[in-house]
């Protein structure tokens, strides 16, 4: 008998990218050999300085952008030069994307925005099985009680959670969230790290980017981008997970 793999199946396998700006004056280059793999329900934090690169990257890994060179690779598929056609396919179909504003319709209620995600995408749904997953995504992120609210009656919490179960309910891959955190106080912040750490159990990938060392010490790997590529990031022993 052999033993159990240690790692898990890996979801994205990202291997030599590089991104060099262009518009500016001078040619710039960002990502200069970034390595990530993130395997099935692994939770990975990036860290580095304002300017570093950490969004760039996850447009990257969201496939709103292509990387100059290197290979990306997502379950099995070489993804580093697709089509904005297939790329778009994707996003809806695999991705789930969290970022600092929350972006929600205010004439909608918290599940009609939630269900957005479900007409926008590929493939049709009964309407009773399109509800029935919005429900379930909302309660996933603790808030189904809120589903009939519009959004100028939640607090902000309550939005990035409505914003995350918008994320969730296509059932991603990945998720990729930018500075998801960076619009909330400290303790909605944990609470919000909290929901996207867990939706992990299911299996789907998760990308935190942050400034918070704390937000980033919940997650399995922390990792930071300097000078272009990706290396561990040394714990911080002040830092104390809350
Ligand atoms: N479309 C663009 N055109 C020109 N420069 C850009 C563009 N997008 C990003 N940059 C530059 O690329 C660098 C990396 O930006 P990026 O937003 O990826 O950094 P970041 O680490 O996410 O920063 P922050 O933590 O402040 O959000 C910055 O110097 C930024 O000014």
């Amino acid at each position: 008998m052999t033993d159990a793999p240690l790692t898990p199946a890996p979801i994205i396998a990202l291997s030599g990218i590089t991104k060099t700006l262009k518009g500016q004056k001078q040619p710039r280059t960002i990502l200069d050999g970034v390595d990530l793999t993130v395997g099935e329900g692994e939770s990975v934090a990036i860290l580095g300085r304002s300017g570093s690169g950490k969004s760039t990257l996850l447009s990257l890994i969201g496939l709103f952008d292509r990387p100059d060179s290197g290979t990306y690779v997502m379950d099995g598929r070489d993804l580093a030069r697709i089509s904005e056609r297939r790329a778009a396919r994707l996003r809806s179909a695999e991705f789930g994307f969290v970022f600092q504003r929350f972006f929600l319709l205010k004439h909608l209620t918290a599940a009609q925005n939630v269900a957005m995600a479900l007409v926008n995408g590929q493939g049709w749904l009964p309407r009773r099985k399109r509800r029935a997953r919005t429900l379930e995504a909302l309660d996933q992120v603790g808030i189904a009680h809120l589903a009939k609210s519009r959004p100028a009656r939640l607090s902000g919490g309550e939005q990035q959670r409505v914003a995350i179960a918008r994320a969730l309910v296509r059932g991603p891959r990945m998720l990729l969230a930018d500075e998801p955190t960076g619009a909330l106080d400290t303790e909605t912040g944990n609470l919000v790290i909290e929901v996207m750490r867990a939706a992990t159990d299911r299996g789907c990938g998760l990308i935190l980017v942050t400034h918070d060392q704390a937000h980033a010490a919940k997650m399995q790997r922390v990792l930071r981008l300097e000078d272009g590529v990706l290396k561990p990031a040394v714990p911080n022993p002040a830092v104390v997970p809350a």
